[in-house]
């Protein structure tokens, strides 16, 4: 068949799809979740053994440790992803949420009524529980979806989209709310980018070079899951015995997600701790990429460091990389953040209130924190339950996106006969 008519059928497919489950009561998705969480149950084994051939072919292929370990799934994951259904069912449905409600001069009852967006498309990296977060959100929300994951993991996706269509049927829904592109072949997800006839909105997850083919490409509204270019300000009032395990967790715990720590700017009054907090990192792994000043000083305590240039700022490094960089102050800080920054998180460490209020002011990306790790940027961590994407952009919906950010709403206005005078 050729790829047009291919992504035409999913596209009418989910589109019917959508009529069905817009107005489906929150029990009927209550029962669908917990089906599809049963039906993973189920089909353990058979999920296992299919990841079990991605993660060889993977290893075949010469995909790297860490992205193997994103690709992965055993006994624990797999629990912990039936668990989080759990989390997501408990969660309160936005559909059908009054958002306002007023009785204008002439009689006529305005109000905005919260609703499914209808058609969702996302595209995302080689990693298993995305592909049922994405799913349980969706239809948690009254959407029909349509998935492209990673080609690494295309068996696990088939079994886990297979598990969440048999739960609809098995609840009497149309298995087409859930659809996956079956086939890697790249010319399927620009060819998914143009479906705007069927497709309302589009959640590319990935790095520069699907930005850029989004950019360039789509026909439908896009919010992008970008990349996370993300930056902690240790602050000359910060106490750094309570900083570093901050730093240290925003660096090392999972290196290869965007919300990981990519670059640290330390105020100049904060040089003498340069050494300690160097040798703490380097102890962990951790690979320093250092401009000239902090260079010198960490090479004066015998830590090694590359000299960083303006590109090392500019990366995403996922991986036991650090940059470094002295600055004079917050000011500065911003700046540099201004300029490096993808906007999608931000981190200041320090005690005094003004700076960090100023901090939280003038930074504008996804999530600013103040004394907190940028590894929080995660909807299980926001209380959303699950994450479609971390949108790195402004228009509606920006960070972790849950529910609510796949929903939209309408007017609704009663009348009684009621005519504009
Ligand atoms: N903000 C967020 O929500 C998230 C952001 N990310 C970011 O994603 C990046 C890492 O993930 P990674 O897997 O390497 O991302 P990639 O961008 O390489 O891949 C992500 C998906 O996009 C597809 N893709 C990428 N480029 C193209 C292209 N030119 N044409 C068609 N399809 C394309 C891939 O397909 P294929 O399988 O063929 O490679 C894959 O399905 C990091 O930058 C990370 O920060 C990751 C997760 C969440
Ligand atoms: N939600 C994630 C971060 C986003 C993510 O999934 O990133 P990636 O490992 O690049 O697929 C977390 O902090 O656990």
């Amino acid at each position: 068949m050729m790829i047009s008519e291919y992504l035409k059928g999913l596209g009418q497919q989910a589109r019917a799809a959508s009529f069905s489950l817009a107005n489906l009561g929150a029990p009927a998705k209550r029962a669908l979740l917990q089906a599809i969480a049963a039906e993973l149950a189920v089909s353990r084994s058979d999920i296992l053994a299919a990841n079990g051939r991605d993660v060889t072919a993977a290893r075949a292929a010469g995909l790297n440790d860490a992205m193997i370990d994103r690709l992965l799934l055993n006994e624990a994951r797999l629990d912990a992803i039936i668990a989080d259904i759990a989390t997501v069912v408990a969660l309160p449905d936005p559909i059908g949420e009054e958002i306002d409600s007023r009785l204008l001069d002439n009689g006529l009852r305005l109000s905005r009524r919260r609703v499914p967006l209808g058609v969702i498309g996302v595209i995302y990296e080689a990693r298993p529980n995305v592909t049922v977060e994405i799913a349980v959100l969706a239809l948690k929300t009254g959407n029909a979806v349509i998935l492209r994951g990673g080609k690494e993991t295309i068996e696990t996706n088939l079994l886990l989209a297979g598990a969440i269509r048999r739960a609809l049927q098995s609840e009497g829904l149309p298995a087409d709310a859930v659809q996956l592109i079956d086939n890697p072949d790249r010319a399927l997800v620009n060819g998914l980018l143009r479906l705007d006839r069927y497709v309302d909105m589009i959640v590319p997850r990935g790095g520069q070079g699907l930005q850029r083919l989004c950019a360039e490409q789509a026909t439908i509204p896009v919010i992008l899951g970008g990349i996370g270019i993300c930056h902690m300000y240790l602050d000359s009032q910060a106490d750094v015995g309570r900083a570093l395990p901050v730093i240290i967790n925003a660096k090392v715990q999972r290196p290869t997600v965007c919300n990981a720590l990519d670059t640290l700017l330390v105020h100049r009054k904060q040089v003498a701790s340069l050494p300690r907090i160097g040798r703490e990192l380097a102890a962990l792994g951790v690979k320093l990429v250092a401009c000239a000043d902090s260079r010198a000083q960490l090479s004066d305590a015998g830590i090694g460091a590359e000299l960083a240039d303006d590109d090392s700022f500019a990366t995403e490094w996922l991986s036991l990389t650090l940059g470094i960089k002295l600055v004079s102050d917050v000011d500065e800080a911003i700046e540099h953040i201004r300029r490096y920054s993808s906007g999608h998180s931000e981190a200041i460490l320090t005690d005094n209130v003004h700076t960090a209020g100023h901090f939280l002011n003038e930074v504008n990306s996804a999530a600013v924190y103040v004394n907190a790790s940028t590894r929080f940027t995660d909807g299980g961590q926001f209380g959303l339950g699950a994450e479609v994407a971390v949108s790195t952009q402004k228009l509606h919906a920006r960070g972790p996106m849950g529910l609510e950010a796949l929903t939209t709403y309408k007017w609704l206005g009663i009348g009684d006969y009621t005519s504009r005078g």
